[in-house]
Formats: structure tokens, C-alpha cells, sequence
């Protein structure tokens, strides 16, 4: 019997801010982080999770981690998988940690990279990709990891086992269609703000020889630089091709309007967090008044209640999860199950460290089990730091290829952890 011994939790930065990669309108020289948890058993298995951060925040988050590290160490796995929602309630729950969120903020972020390095832990004992874990699962066995706290007027846990059982019927032939297809994305990566338009030009030319046929800009700058910069990307994509702008939270909603009436010319899919994250009605007020062109967001929406809010308000065409930002994979499945009742499609945010490794399990898991379509569903893919993970994402033809290996494709090597420790490790040193 696993039993968790003890919470390691290293502060991981890399200084991607030197090169602009990850920059956008809010968000201008990025330092992606990772808040980076390893659980140490009393057998041959580590369960490993991180949580995105950028810079400093990552100090927060990890004194958060340490806080909650107490809630795991010493139980045995199969005390939390037993029942993993009961543990998220009781990971969610400590009265003094609760009140500095609850459900969101660094409480919430650390609260996801423990969660995660649980299903990681989970998914190498039993031998399978996280994915695999879950659409193996029974719809009672995997209702069971939920916590329905607050969200029961939209979903209830049996309105739930009742959806995941209408898509048993095809899973098969969809996980087999997945692993000789793969998951179709898209690339952000010739789109961050503070690239040259060399640089631009260069990577959208070498994304179209990878085969990527969905491209995102950043926008929320100076509108005429976003409208050059959106004309330079129709150049070299040409204008069959799907267009994204992220808008990363810089405008209020009028303006949202009439900047986006503006960039409608170049005949964006989406506009992606226009305004304030919690701003749900006004998020549907910009849907209401932009249509045809989509409204996405979803990389700040800290939990379930906010999500279930923005769906049952019309505020959002696509709902962009993010795998750390809501607490972990639990608070995930329920909320790509609200997702599916309300017929939206999930597109998860993967912009930062180890979010394209986390989503494609997400994705996956997604298709095959719970909403069963790929109808406007594209997930997000960008070219950075994946040489430190020991099982990175593949890519091929703009498709997410089906990990194999066993867990949640998180770990990172120990070298690249050794070299990006803050402040200590050789990448921060060099800087100094
Ligand atoms: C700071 C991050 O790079 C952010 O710009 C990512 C993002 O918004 C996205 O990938 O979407
Ligand atoms: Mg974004």
C-alpha cells in the first residue's frame, strides 16, 4: 500500500522574460514559473504537480503549498482514492487556508499542483496516462473524485452519471481515432506581443511547414500596432486559416467593442479575455454585441462557480480551463461536464510551463468520455520549455499525439530543476 511520506516543493522559475516569450498586452516580460510539488512514498512511486506562476508570485505560491502540505503527508494513497472527493473537500477545506481564498487566488494554485501530483501518483501506480485512468473509469467511479458543492442547480451528481453513460456507447472507437490521429491544436507561439515582426513572420512561416492551420495573436496594445501586426500574420497565413486575438484582460467592455469592431477586419475567431475574468455579465454583454466573432476565456477562472456563471449567463462561446488555475483535475472533469450540459466547447489554456503536457490529458479525456465531439474544439499549443519535461508533449501536423507513458506527463528532469531553482540554481546565477 502506497503511503504518502512526505511534500517536497521547489520555487522553479526559467527566464523566458529575456527572450519575450509568453508576452503579451498585461503581461509584458514574463518569467514562467512553476511552483513545483514531488510526493515521496514509502515505495518506488513519486507523484509529481506543478502549478503555473509568473516571477514572484511563485514565492506565494509555494509558501501556500507548504501550508497544505500537512493535509497529505502520512496518508496512503488509497485513503484518497478511495473517495477523491471527499479529499478535495478536505484539501479545499482547512478553515484557516479557506479563508484566504476560498477556491481561488495562491490557496487555490497551490491547492492544484498537490491535487495533481495526487492523479500523477494515482496514474503511475496503476500503470496508465492520466487519461486513460479517467476514461477507463465507470461514470459512478468518476462522479465520485467530484465535489458538487454549489454547482448542484446546474449539475447534479446524477444528471451527471447520466451524461457520462450516454457517451459510453463510441468510446473505444474515439480513443482509437485519437491515438492514430492525435488532438487537433493551435499555435500562440508566432503571436506573443513582444516579438520582432521578423521574428513573426519567421516562426508563422515555420508553424505552416509543421502543418498548424490555427494561429493566435496577442492584441490590447496600441490598436494600430494590433492592426499591423494582424495584417502581417494575414500575410503569411493567408485568410482560409483560423485567427485568435487574446486581448489578456486590458480592456473595459465598450472598449472591448469598439476595438474589436476595428480588428473585425481581420476576421478573428475569437477575442480571448477582453476584459476583467470575473466580469461574467460583462463578458455576455461583449458576446451580445460582437457576434459573429466568439468570446473566450476561461485561463483566470479560479473555479467551478465562476464557470458555472459564465455558462449559464451566455457570457462565453469557448471555455478555455486552465489545468492549475481551478484546483486541480477534479474541479477540471466538473467543469468540462457543466461545459458539456451547456453545449460549449472546452479549449484549454496551455500558455505557460507544462500546460500543454497537463491539457492534452484534459483534451483527450474530453473527447473520448465526456462531450464526444471535436466541434469548435482546438487546443491551445506553445513551443516553450518542453525539453524539461521527461515525457513532453509530441506534436504532429498541428495534432497533440496520445502520451503513453503512466501519469500526467508533469515530471520534470532532475537537472532542469536543479538549474532553474530560484534564486539558487546556474540559470539565475548567469543572470546575476
Ligand atoms: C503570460 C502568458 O504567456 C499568457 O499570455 C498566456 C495566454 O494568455 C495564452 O496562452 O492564452
Ligand atoms: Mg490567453
Amino acid at each position: 500500500m502506497t503511503t504518502i511520506t512526505h511534500l517536497d516543493v521547489q520555487d522553479i522559475r526559467f527566464p523566458t522574460s529575456r527572450s519575450l516569450d509568453g508576452s503579451d498586452a498585461m503581461n509584458a516580460a514574463p518569467d514562467y514559473s512553476a511552483t513545483y510539488v514531488i510526493l515521496h512514498t514509502d515505495d518506488s512511486h513519486e507523484g509529481h504537480g506543478l502549478t503555473f506562476t509568473i516571477g514572484r508570485g511563485n514565492e506565494i505560491c509555494v509558501a501556500a503549498v507548504k501550508s497544505l502540505a500537512y493535509l497529505v503527508e502520512g496518508r496512503s494513497l488509497a485513503s484518497i482514492t478511495d473517495n477523491m472527493g471527499a479529499f478535495w473537500r478536505q484539501i479545499t477545506g482547512d478553515s484557516q487556508l479557506r479563508w484566504i481564498g476560498p477556491d481561488k487566488g495562491a490557496i487555490h494554485l497551490a491547492t492544484a499542483a498537490i491535487v495533481n501530483a495526487v492523479w500523477d501518483l494515482w496514474a503511475k501506480a496503476e500503470g496508465k496516462p492520466v487519461w486513460k485512468l479517467l476514461a477507463d473509469m465507470s461514470p459512478e467511479a468518476l462522479v465520485r473524485c467530484l465535489d458538487f458543492r454549489f454547482v448542484t442547480d446546474a449539475l447534479t451528481p446524477e444528471e451527471a452519471i447520466a451524461m457520462l453513460r450516454r457517451k459510453q456507447d463510441g468510446k473505444a472507437q474515439r480513443e482509437s481515432e485519437m491515438r492514430q490521429r492525435g488532438y487537433p491544436g493551435y499555435t500562440t507561439s508566432a503571436g506573443w506581443l513582444g516579438y520582432s515582426d521578423d521574428k513573426v513572420r519567421q516562426l508563422a512561416r515555420e508553424a505552416l511547414a509543421e502543418g498548424w492551420t490555427h494561429f493566435k495573436q496577442k492584441v490590447g496594445g496600441n490598436l494600430e500596432e494590433d492592426c499591423r501586426r494582424a495584417r502581417l500574420l494575414r500575410e503569411e497565413i493567408g485568410w482560409e486559416r483560423p485567427l485568435m486575438m487574446d486581448a489578456n484582460q486590458m480592456w473595459d467592455v465598450d472598449e472591448t467593442v469598439a476595438n474589436m469592431r476595428k480588428l473585425a477586419e481581420f476576421d478573428p475567431l475569437w477575442i480571448e479575455e477582453p476584459t476583467s475574468p470575473d466580469d461574467i455579465l460583462g463578458h455576455a454583454e461583449i458576446r451580445h454585441r460582437l457576434a459573429p466573432i466568439g468570446v473566450a476565456t476561461g485561463e483566470h477562472c479560479h473555479n467551478k462557480v465562476m464557470f458555472k456563471q459564465f455558462l449559464q449567463a451566455d457570457a462565453l462561446d469557448y471555455c478555455q480551463i486552465d489545468s492549475a488555475r481551478l484546483g486541480g483535475l477534479n474541479e477540471v472533469i466538473l467543469v468540462l461536464l457543466l461545459a458539456a450540459k451547456f453545449d460549449v466547447p472546452v479549449c484549454p489554456h496551455a500558455g505557460g510551463v507544462g500546460l500543454c503536457e497537463y491539457v492534452q490529458h484534459i483534451s483527450l479525456f474530453d473527447y473520448i468520455a465526456v462531450s464526444g465531439s471535436l466541434d469548435g474544439r482546438i487546443l491551445e499549443y506553445v513551443d516553450h520549455l518542453h525539453e524539461h519535461f521527461v515525457d513532453p508533449v509530441v506534436i504532429q501536423n498541428g495534432h497533440y499525439q496520445v502520451p503513453t507513458a503512466p501519469g500526467y506527463s508533469i515530471t520534470m528532469h532532475p537537472q532542469s530543476l536543479a538549474r532553474h531553482r530560484y534564486p539558487d540554481g546556474a540559470a539565475w546565477q548567469e543572470d546575476a
